[in-house]
């Protein structure tokens, strides 16, 4: 599979792989990816168990792609993670906390499925571009709460303090083909800051968001659209176009213009 071979998801569901009720709760949900974490979500001492778990989720399948988050290259579970998620019937494989594209590419080797590809530490920030650049990596995914940390930002301040961060993550991501996933929200009783949170990756180029509940499905689905008003005016837009520069609407519109429109309904299912 290559990069450019698929839509990006919008919804990326995450749960702890030895979570049963969470697992059938995934399968009924309507996330377009699902995330069966090996990692943070697992306690030490159930590694193992959580990712034969994991290995008997991915055969039993969830109609649709599912990933399984191997432990950090280094730690005692990783060797095992790359064997069992390869050996498994998950459709790709996640590298957390990613920060040698050397390193990287061995592992995607290794695992032999598309690899999305976590950067969450400042050494993964600088080197997002190679990451990308990576055969067999298929997206770029920011782990935030982990950057946070690295980064030493205190509890409660905004997304400004991480921003420089997202938008290379972005710029690597779009330089080099692959997907752009947005972190995850980690309030799970905030409805609206979610859906601000969504609005403010998309606004920033993201093609997703990771998620850490099912209620978050719903509101990172609509704010990553296309909504229907989207969806009229690049219709509207495409019709009118005839080349070069022109008027539509109340704006000038050129050949990229037409360009991003055609893909925005392509999202939407409409070509
Ligand atoms: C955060 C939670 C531990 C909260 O769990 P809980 O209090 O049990 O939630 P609810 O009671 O509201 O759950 C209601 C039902 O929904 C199911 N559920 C909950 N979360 C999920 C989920 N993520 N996927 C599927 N189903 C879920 C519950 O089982 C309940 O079902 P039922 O029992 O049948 O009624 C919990 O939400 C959770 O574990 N979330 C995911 C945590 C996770 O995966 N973390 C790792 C990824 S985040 C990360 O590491 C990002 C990155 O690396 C970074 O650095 O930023
Ligand atoms: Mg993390």
């Amino acid at each position: 599979m290559t990069a450019a071979s698929s839509l990006p998801p919008r919804t990326l569901l995450f749960l702890p792989a030895n979570r049963e009720r969470a697992v059938a709760k995934a399968r009924e949900s309507a996330a377009e990816m699902i995330f069966l974490d090996l990692e943070d979500a697992v306690a030490a001492d159930a590694k193992d168990a959580a990712r034969d778990a994991a290995v008997t989720a991915a055969r039993t399948g969830f109609g649709r792609p599912v990933a399984i988050r191997m432990n950090v290259f280094g730690s005692a579970s990783h060797a095992a993670d790359v064997a069992g998620i390869g050996g498994s019937a998950a459709t790709h494989a996640i590298l957390p906390k990613a920060e040698d594209p050397a390193i990287v590419a061995a592992i995607a080797r290794a695992v032999g499925k598309p690899l999305l590809v976590m950067i969450e530490t400042p050494r993964g920030v600088l080197a997002a571009a190679q990451i990308a650049a990576t055969q067999g990596v298929m997206a770029l995914i920011a782990g935030t709460n982990d950057l946070r940390a690295e980064l030493r930002i205190p509890n409660g301040a905004g997304r400004e303090a991480i921003g420089h961060a997202l938008q290379v993550i972005v710029l690597a991501a779009r330089a080099h083909g692959v997907w752009a996933i947005d972190g995850v929200f980690n309030a799970l009783d905030d409805a609206a800051g979610l859906e601000a949170e969504c609005r403010h990756g998309r606004s920033l180029g993201f093609d997703g968001k990771t998620l850490i509940h099912p209620d978050q499905i719903a509101i990172a689905a609509r704010a990553f659209g296309p909504g229907e008003a989207e969806i009229e005016e690049a219709e509207a837009l495409v019709a009118a176009a005839s080349g070069g520069a022109e008027r539509f609407r109340d704006r000038m519109i050129e050949a990229m213009h037409v360009d991003a429109a055609r893909t925005l309904l392509a999202r939407a299912g409409r070509r």
